[in-house]
């Protein structure tokens, strides 16, 4: 049986379990469960701290994690992502009242708040920066205000809490993360098992970010058409009972169908339809 370390709490929670039932898998009933068994596709999922996944996964006790990219940085953990999942994307930055620090240089000799110790420590090594780092459970933004810090060092989302806060980012980010599955670095990359967690995962982000797409055009129009919707291998071309006609059906990606109908219809192409994809394994 897989075991499989889910988030309990927090921003990545709801989505991940969200993305698992997507993907066919049970989820649990009530935020109490720490522990559910789906037996019809052999896994055990596991409900746990964001932050302590990369740790568990790590040990060898649970073969997948699903996490934070920052969290499993943060945690330095014998861990590794292995798909990005395109959810509770973030960047991490350092942050302070607006005219005190214009670059990272002038971070040196400063307090740094922060709640991800490890990416800050790791960061201000490799810049060769000597500066303190307090560690703060949350609400990290306050800290100025209160004294504890000159500099906080956050997930920056909207940047509304930073703005809330009265504060402005210095420098660029540290990292960009994203929700990401995780495993034991050098683990058994070939495991059934993993491979097929992972394809229904995959299956999750192609249905979520592709439509199908139908349409009629003139054979002679063909070439144009199929350039425009060139699908993920090649696209389905069948013959239509008007000779001259045929219908081509590709995938393409949803931010982009509403201009491909557009040009599509501008090539002389008809009966342009889209429909959404709700699993798929590529
Ligand atoms: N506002 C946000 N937008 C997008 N991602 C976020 C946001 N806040 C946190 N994250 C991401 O969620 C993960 C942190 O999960 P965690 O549950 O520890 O934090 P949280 O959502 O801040 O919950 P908590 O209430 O425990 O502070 C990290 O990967 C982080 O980048
Ligand atoms: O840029 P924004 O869209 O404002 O999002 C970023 C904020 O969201 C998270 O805070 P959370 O609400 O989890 O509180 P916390 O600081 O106590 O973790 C994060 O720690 C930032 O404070
Ligand atoms: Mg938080």
């Amino acid at each position: 049986m897989l075991r499989i370390a889910v988030p309990n709490k927090g921003s990545l929670s709801g989505p991940a379990a969200e993305m698992l039932h997507e993907a066919g898998y049970q989820q649990r009933r009530e935020s109490k469960e720490l522990r559910i068994v789906d037996p019809t596709n052999e896994v055990e999922f596991f409900y746990l701290r964001p932050r302590d996944i990369a740790l568990y996964v790590a040990s060898g006790q649970l073969d997948i994690g699903l996490t934070g990219r920052d969290l499993l940085i943060d945690s330095g953990a014998d861990a590794e992502e292995i798909l990005a999942l395109g959810f509770a994307r973030s960047t991490f930055r350092y942050a302070s009242k607006p005219g005190t620090i214009s670059g990272l240089a002038d971070l040196a000799g400063k307090t740094v708040a922060t709640s991800y110790e490890g990416i800050v420590a790791g960061h201000l090594a490799d810049h060769g920066i000597d500066a303190s780092v307090v560690h703060l459970d949350g609400a990290v933004e306050t800290a100025i205000q209160l004294g504890v810090a000159q500099v906080i060092a956050d997930v920056v989302e909207t940047g509304t809490s930073l703005r809330n806060a009265g504060l402005e980012v210095v420098g660029e980010p540290i990292m960009r993360s994203e929700a990401v599955v995780i495993r034991r670095t050098g683990a058994d990359a070939d495991d059934p098992k993993v491979q097929q967690f992972l394809r229904r995962l995959q299956g999750v982000l192609v249905a979520r970010t592709y439509v199908m797409m139908d349409y009629d055009c003139r054979v002679e129009q063909l070439e144009k058409a199929v350039a425009l919707t060139p699908g993920l291998e090649s696209p389905t071309v069948s013959p239509l009972h008007n000779e001259g006609w045929v219908a081509v059906r590709a995938m393409v990606p949803a931010k982009e169908a509403q201009r491909i109908m557009d040009d599509l219809y501008d090539i002389g192409a008809r009966a342009i339809l889209t429909t959404a994809i709700h699993a798929c394994r590529l």
